[in-house]
């Protein structure tokens, strides 16, 4: 699991170690020179002779920066100094100048964007020690008219140079990761002591590039983090595998309600999610039309009432169709009256526009723009592009309004219960952009609430983030099916190339090929 912590937290770990005279700002600087120089050979350039340019801010992210300069200059780099403040660390400033960095005064060119856009055209690597967990808002003036300029042209070089974010890439929100102004993409975000919510949540993730995690001693790991991403090691420990005594009863039984008349194949895509990820058996309960669908591609699936240990209500389904709102309301209630776990998505999520509230464990799995919906119509006028502006801050306001979790689908999930860590999943690949990928993730995530709905019934309070944790794992194996679909590999890389087009069926047929990914 990556964990990340807010900066709050981050001051707090380190601010007994500081008193103690743990030398941090010197390991930081360490951990920046060795990165500097792996990327440098890894690009086939030698470390000395190279030409390195620090962007360097007014705090002890930019000190971080200036001593890591001293160490390349001190290894043949050709370092210089942007200073983009008047008063630069005084440590840094001077173990930079020892060492024979350049030092430019930026502050005083009429032109300051310029200035720095020409000291950045003779560097093979820019740092950007600008801004770190100290950052209040976006970037501010002359900071940030540097920095759109450098993110401007940086794409229009004739060789493209190594950024290397100091911290957090300068400006991000470090807690919540939005972008609320110019920020430079990092190709890596060399991070002190732990992760930041903001290298893992999006839209800021998406410009961190690889985040490597300089262990500084801060002691975070007993400590609950603010944002976490699942790994394939940690979705091992939750998949659930049959023993010699289990059934298809205490494998977990799992309701359907879904499809519609007007759209019957939803019905099918969320049976064969959920019976490609394994449980015990599906009810599904529907009308004529998608139940024949589901009897001839899926004939083990029971289409009679009976006992579930969960639910999935809604893919399929639109909020005008008053007959099937009725049905989907009456299953929720069941699940409510059972304590069982239900999954809301499509048209069920407008049973939720009313200020009905959840009285049961409930996962709710919008897009950006039926988040939108959901929230103006709770009293929240939101639109879809703010929430994509800030998914995890309205996933979060979406959780604690309705009480139930809420997985915001997306190219990377965000998953939000009323309290706890926020889960982000980068696991998915565009090609998931494609109709009824979202009914197989309600089935992939209907299996897991079905084979974990009793141990859920009975967990109270205790545990109440166990819809989250399971929903962050359904957002990972639905990514992971969707990429080995696309003939991807099954961890994201850069070098992945793009991969083939896909369908919904296509994911959910790959799903047992991402299982078999898993180290079980
Ligand atoms: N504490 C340590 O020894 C270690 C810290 N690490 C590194 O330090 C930073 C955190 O350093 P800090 O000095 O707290 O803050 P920053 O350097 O991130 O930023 C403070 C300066 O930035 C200015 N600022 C704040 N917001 C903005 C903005 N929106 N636009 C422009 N400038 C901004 C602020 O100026 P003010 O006038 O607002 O005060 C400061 O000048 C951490 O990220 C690590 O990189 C070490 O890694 C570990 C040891
Ligand atoms: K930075």
């Amino acid at each position: 699991m990556i964990r990340a912590h807010t900066a709050a937290t981050v001051r707090e770990a380190e601010e007994p170690l500081l008193a103690a005279g743990e030398p941090l700002m010197a390991r930081a600087a360490c951990a920046l020179t060795t990165e500097v120089a792996r990327e440098l050979r890894a690009r086939g350039n030698r470390v000395s002779g190279s030409s390195v340019l620090l962007l360097v801010g007014g705090g002890n992210n930019g000190g971080d920066a200036l001593h890591a300069g001293a160490h390349l200059a001190r290894r043949g780099c050709q370092v210089r100094a942007a200073l983009l403040t008047d008063r630069p660390h005084p440590a840094g400033l001077s173990a930079a100048r020892g060492a024979g960095v350049r030092l430019h005064h930026v502050l005083q060119a009429e032109d300051v964007a310029g200035a720095v856009l020409d000291l950045a055209g003779r560097a093979d690597v820019w740092v950007d020690g600008l801004l770190g967990i100290g950052a209040r808002g976006g970037l501010r003036e002359p900071l940030a008219g540097a920095v759109a300029a450098l993110a401007e042209e940086r794409a229009a070089w004739p060789v493209e140079p190594l950024v290397l974010a100091v911290d957090v890439p300068s400006g991000i929100g470090v807690d919540d990761g939005t972008i609320p102004g110019p920020v430079l993409p990092a190709d890596v975000t060399v991070t002190m002591g732990t992760a930041k919510p903001g290298l893992l949540l999006p839209p800021a993730a998406g410009l961190a590039g690889r985040v490597e995690v300089v262990d500084l001693g801060l002691g975070l790991d007993a400590l609950a983090p603010a944002a976490c991403t699942l790994t394939a090691t940690d979705v091992a420990d939750l998949l659930p595998v049959p023993g010699p005594e289990d059934h298809k009863y205490t494998r977990g039984v799992l309701g359907i309600a879904a499809g519609s008349h007007a759209y019957p194949g939803a019905a099918a895509l969320t049976a064969t999610g959920a019976l490609r990820t394994g449980l015990g058996m599906i009810r599904y309960l529907g009308p004529e039309v998608p139940t024949g669908l589901v009897r001839t591609r899926h004939p083990e699936v029971v289409t009679v009432p009976g006992r579930v240990q969960a639910w999935v209500l809604g893919p399929g389904t639109a909020p005008d169709d008053a007959a099937r709102m009725e049905e989907l309301a009456e299953h929720l209630g069941e699940a409510a009256r059972t304590g069982v776990p239900a999954a809301l998505d499509a048209g069920a999520l407008a049973l939720l526009h009313e200020e009905t509230e959840l009285t049961g464990p409930a996962v709710l799995t919008p897009h950006a723009g039926e988040l939108a919906q959901l929230l103006t119509a709770r009293g929240e006028a939101v639109t879809r592009e703010e929430v994509s502006a800030a998914p995890a801050r309205h996933a979060r306001l979406a959780a604690e309004i309705t009480g139930g979790t809420v997985l915001l689908k997306g190219a990377t999930t965000v998953v939000a219960a009323p309290h706890g860590p926020l889960y982000a999943q980068h696991d998915a690949t565009p090609w998931l952009a494609t109709a009824g990928s979202g009914d197989v993730l309600a089935g992939v995530l209907g299996a897991l609430l079905a084979s974990y709905g009793d141990v859920i019934a009975d967990g109270g309070d205790v545990l109440a983030g166990l819809p989250a944790t399971l929903a962050a794992t359904a957002a990972f194996l639905h990514g992971r099916a969707a990429r080995l679909a696309a003939g991807l590999p099954a961890e994201p890389a850069p070098t992945a190339g793009a991969g083939v087009p896909i369908t919904a069926t296509d994911v959910a047929d790959a799903l047992p090929a991402a299982l078999r990914t898993i180290p079980r």
